[in-house]
């Protein structure tokens, strides 16, 4: 059947708002018959060279470092010198699944109470479809990739609609490494081809990341197929709590880099600074300051910028009207939301105090917009950090170690830090959030676990029993 006009997919320079790339929606049968086709060889390959042939992709994309982080930075807009961490997050996640895949699942001798040998093995789901982000179009995707394919699987990625050249930049360097075609593929298209793979009755696995929006609807259309492992990784409105410390400008820097790297589009980015009531007009002013001198550029400007623009003016007019929103209630302006060019989605770092809003909409503001809440003292600032159905990362800045503790135990998310950012986790350990920011699958170290599911198995080399009771006398 020809194709609908509307199956055109293209992709934009958010910094220049050129298009750079035209394409087609990819077809969803197509892709899901030639993964399932090629799953048993690859589900069979050895251990050993699957994951040789992942070393070698870590070495292709070092070979391309440079173009894939221009590329990155083109087509998300983040500053070249993010996009080349982005790249290095790439290369590293190979190793690092390597150690989680064996660490976490691989192959066990179990203590048997039985006679025999107990063995604990793992086995690959089959068909896995990878959903990805636009805000990490490489690094976040690849950390399900990686891992999917380490235990055996075979992928169909599809990339965010928004960055579908770094998405098949990703997988040429899987093909170019001699992983076939069949085992990575990459399918363009938007929510539509998403569903449909959700749904395809020979996907076993459906590994997303995105907005807890599209991780529900996922959620919902697969509520009576138990059969496929979901493991769903959504956003959060994370909060940074500041009590008083005398380090004001380090506090100051931390809360800037939580809240405005990448131009606030991460998912552990802190979207709440809550700060008690006899630190505020330390902390508040110094974190204005620092913003004030932040470089919002495009990407490859010189001086390099702190950040560049959101992903598109679509986004950049949901956060304005936003802002906007937030002060029709009540909010009050430490530093306005600034569009320098009305047709380009650069947006200045925004600070807004919303403390006498009654009830602050619970949602994550995908961009650089940092709301200041000021609380009585320690116990309102801890309460006012769990009033979230999101639990993805949270930190506490200034106190002693019996503060953290207590914070510690008393917040609920999956990332809680001390005098650290919310953001910048490590790959090494398990990445995940509770409420509306995961399923309780945690990726990064603990992808691992969702790629593979465990087979354990009692073994004798010729059978050998005898029933001791209840027989009759020959
Ligand atoms: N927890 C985590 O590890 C991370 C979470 N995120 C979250 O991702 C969001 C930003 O990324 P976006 O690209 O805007 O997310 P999004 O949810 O709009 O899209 C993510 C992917 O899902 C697809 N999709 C959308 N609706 C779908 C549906 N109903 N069924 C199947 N597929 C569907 C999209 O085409 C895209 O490929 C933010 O909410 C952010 O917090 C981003 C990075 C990491
Ligand atoms: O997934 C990993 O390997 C580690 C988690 C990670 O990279 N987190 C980053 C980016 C998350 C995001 O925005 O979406 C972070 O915490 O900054």
């Amino acid at each position: 059947m020809p194709r609908e006009v509307s199956d055109i997919l293209k992709s934009y320079e958010p910094a220049t708002g050129k298009e750079i790339w035209q394409g087609e929606a990819g077809d969803v049968e197509q892709a899901v018959a030639r993964s399932r086709e090629a799953f048993p060889k690859w589900a069979t390959t050895p251990l050993a060279v699957r994951i040789e042939m992942l070393r070698r992709f870590a070495n292709v994309v070092r070979k391309h470092a440079d173009d894939f982080a221009e590329l990155i930075a083109r087509e998300t807009g983040k500053p070249l010198w993010e996009a080349h961490t982005e790249v290095q997050a790439v290369v590293a996640k190979v190793d690092i699944s390597v150690t989680a895949y064996a660490e976490r699942t691989g192959q066990k001798k179990l203590d048997s109470a039985l006679q025999g040998s107990a063995a604990l093995r793992h086995k690959p789901h089959g068909v896995m479809a990878v959903l990805g982000p636009y805000n990490f179009p490489a690094h976040l995707p690849n950390g399900h990739i990686v891992p999917a394919l380490i235990a055996g699987n075979t992928v169909v990625f599809k990339p965010s609609e928004k960055t579908p050249v770094v998405g098949e930049f990703l997988v040429r360097c899987l093909h170019e490494a001699g992983i076939d075609d069949g085992v990575a593929q990459v399918l363009h298209g938007g929510p539509e081809e998403g569903k449909q793979l959700v749904a395809h009755k020979s996907v076993n696995g459906v590994l997303f990341t995105g907005s807890a929006r599209a991780g529900i609807a996922i959620n919902r259309a697969l509520a009576s197929d138990p059969s496929k492992i979901v493991a769903l990784e959504m956003g959060g409105n994370n909060p940074i709590v500041a009590i008083p410390t005398p380090k004001i400008e380090d506090a100051a820097a931390t809360i800037i880099q939580s809240a405005f790297t990448t131009a606030g589009q991460r998912c552990t980015a802190a979207r709440r600074l809550i700060v008690t009531a006899d630190f505020y007009d330390e902390i508040v002013p110094a974190v204005r300051a620092l913003a004030d001198r932040l470089i919002l550029d495009e990407p490859f400007a010189d001086p390099a910028p702190f950040m560049g623009p959101v992903i598109d003016n679509e986004t950049a007019d949901l956060l304005s009207e936003s802002f906007l929103a937030l002060m029709s209630r009540g909010g009050r302006p430490i530093k306005h939301l600034k569009r320098p060019d009305p047709d380009l989605p650069l947006l200045s770092p925004s600070i807004i105090d919303t403390t006498e809003i009654e009830e602050r909409p619970d949602i994550e503001l995908f961009g650089p917009l940092l709301q200041v809440i000021k609380v009585e003292d320690f116990d309102a600032a801890i309460s006012e950090a769990n009033n979230t159905r999101y639990g993805l990362s949270a930190s506490l800045l200034g106190g002693q170690p019996k503060d953290f503790e207590r914070f510690w135990t008393q917040i609920r998310a999956g990332i809680v830090n001390w005098n650290r950012p919310t953001n910048g986790a490590s790959s090494a350990a398990p990445f995940g959030g509770i409420g509306l920011s995961g399923n309780h699958r945690p990726a990064a170290f603990y992808a691992a676990d969702y790629c593979a599911y465990p087979v354990t198995s009692t073994e004798m080399v010729q059978p050998r029993a005898s029933i001791g009771v209840g027989l009759r006398d020959k």
